[in-house]
């Protein structure tokens, strides 16, 4: 029998990429063994997972784990993951977030073809990151089909599509501009509200517009949301409303991609506070792999929770070292109020270490987060019907939390000065909890009814019939069929 077509990922290999890239990956070769007539256990598909990975100084310090996982968990399930190094390069001279990541993966290009040249199997398909479309050269080259995985949402996809003709319609930086563009299948989006790369016209902006341009070359896009959730934007993309008078590429929408482990058989410090708890009670405030707070919004935060009255668990980071994106351990006793603890003990927990966010949006006494807006915590939160108040920082986080309130509504708004850092006074911290987490406040009442929606939404998607699982097969019959 003819060995298995290879699927070639080649992910951006930071936590919020690499993980739903792999997590993909396994679906698809779960949904081909699905489809395989031969019932043996195995797949009739195989994935290749080519790592560029970032020096040691600037790799996050779950990656290496996330990855060590991965193989196991493969192995486990008798499924064949193969992960390949690709040759380091030095860091590239950048300008920005977005101009670093498009470069670092630009970088790689040369090695991604020697590497998928040399590959045994027949290669079925290459699956890149949304930054990764200057790749999309080589698997032209190679005469492969290319895919993208969007690892963020359909809003965040329409804009990226629409930017290369919006691009020319705005001479000005989009901070500068005054009212809403127009994104189809939203509400009009305050220019204010767009993400920090589309802020202003610099290098990293124009990586945007690229790729924006290049998506339009990909044999198809998948992305990490779920259609029930989406459904307007979904519907403008694919009508050619983001792009007039040419064809888009197929839209995979296979999300939520989420990653669970086993509870760890002692469970978690978190975990146990949250078990002496009341059912809904507890706000949990957490801001993704790199949000952390100056000693001024610290002192905010704390008196904010403290003042809404609402039971709280605070994951409460140290600024980065020099060099790094990633927080530090906070020293609590440093950065809060004296007393704070003291005086909250029975209501609160202060965790300044990397926490179990997925086990703890999984608990019961969990009623609402105060999130950064990264999209796998937001399809964290939905997955399990916890409405959020937004608390968008970096990335495309202002636009997820537009969305989240405005189209969604499964969130109630929070005022975040952007001019000032993303500043949050502690009142307004305050008076959105309450919103929140208040039985009798109707906003929150409403935001918790649309979470619970959500949350039917993503779990009857994943079902067999469900959106996801339907794409998800037509995926993988296509990439085997184009193998043939
Ligand atoms: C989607 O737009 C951007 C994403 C990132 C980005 O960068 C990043 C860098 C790291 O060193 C570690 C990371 O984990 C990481 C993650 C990351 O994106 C996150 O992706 C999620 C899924 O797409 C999610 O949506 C989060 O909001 C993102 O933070 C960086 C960037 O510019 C620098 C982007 O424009
Ligand atoms: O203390 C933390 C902080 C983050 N996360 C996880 O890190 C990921 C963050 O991804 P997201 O897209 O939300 O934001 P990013 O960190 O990429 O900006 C999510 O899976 C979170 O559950 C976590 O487990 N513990």
């Amino acid at each position: 029998m003819a060995s298995p077509a290879t699927v070639v990922l080649i992910p951006f290999c930071v936590s919020g990429h690499l993980t739903p890239m792999l997590e993909v990956g396994k679906r698809m070769l779960r949904s081909c063994r699905g489809n395989d007539d031969g019932g043996g256990g195995g797949s009739a598909m195989s994935l290749t997972v080519l790592l560029a990975q970032l020096p040691e100084s600037h790799r996050a310090p779950e990656v290496d784990e996330i990855i060590r996982q991965h193989e196991a968990g493969a192995s486990d399930s008798g499924f064949d993951v193969r992960f390949h190094c690709l040759p380091a390069e030095k860091l590239p001279d950048f300008r920005g977030g977005e101009d670093f990541i498009s470069r670092f993966m630009q970088q790689h290009a040369s090695h991604a073809r020697e590497a998928i040249s040399a590959l045994e199997s027949r290669v079925a398909a290459v699956v890149l990151d949304l930054f990764g479309t200057t790749l999309l050269d080589v698997t032209r080259e190679l005469g492969l089909p290319g895919y993208v995985y969007f690892t963020s949402t359909a809003s965040l996809l329409s804009l990226l599509l629409r930017l290369p003709a919006l691009d020319q319609e705005v001479a000005v930086d989009f901070e500068e501009m005054e009212g809403a563009v127009d994104l189809p299948g939203l509400p009009p989006v305050p220019a204010a509200r767009l993400p920090t790369p589309v802020m202003k016209k610099d290098c990293n902006y124009e990586w945007f517009v690229y790729h924006g341009n290049r998506f339009m070359e990909a044999a198809g896009i998948i992305v990490n949301t779920v259609a029930e959730l989406e459904p307007a934007v979904l519907a403008a993309i694919a009508d050619g409303r983001c792009v007039p008078g040419r064809r888009v590429p197929a839209i995979y929408t296979v999300g939520p991609v989420l990653s669970f482990k086993p509870p760890p058989e002692k469970p978690h410090e978190c975990v146990q506070w949250l078990d002496a708890q009341p059912r809904a009670s507890v706000v949990f405030l957490c801001f993704g792999s790199m949000g952390s707070f100056g000693p001024p919004q610290v002192l905010e935060i704390a008196d904010g929770l403290e003042r809404s009255g609402h039971r709280f668990l605070w994951v409460l980071r140290g600024r980065p070292p020099a060099g790094s994106p990633y927080p530090t351990d906070a020293d609590v006793d440093e950065l809060l109020p004296e007393g704070f603890l003291e005086r909250t003990k029975e209501k609160g927990l202060v965790w300044s270490k990397w926490a179990p966010q997925k086990e703890i949006l999984a608990h019961p006494a969990i009623g609402g987060f105060v999130t950064h807006c990264g999209w796998n915590s937001t399809l964290e939160s939905l997955w399990n019907g916890v409405p959020l108040v937004p608390w968008p920082l970096y990335a495309e986080q202002h636009l997820n939390a537009f969305e989240l309130v405005a189209a969604m509504g499964v969130a109630v708004e929070m005022k975040v000065d952007r001019k000032r850092d993303n500043f949050v006074e502690a009142a307004e911290l305050e008076r959105a909890v309450q919103c929140l987490m208040d039985d009798g406040s109707e906003e929150g009442r409403k935001a918790r009814e649309k979470a619970a929606e959500a949350k039917a939404a993503c779990r009857n998607a994943v079902e067999e019939d469900g959106s996801s699982s339907v794409a998800l097969q037509k995926l993988t019959q296509e990439m085997v069929m184009s193998s043939k």
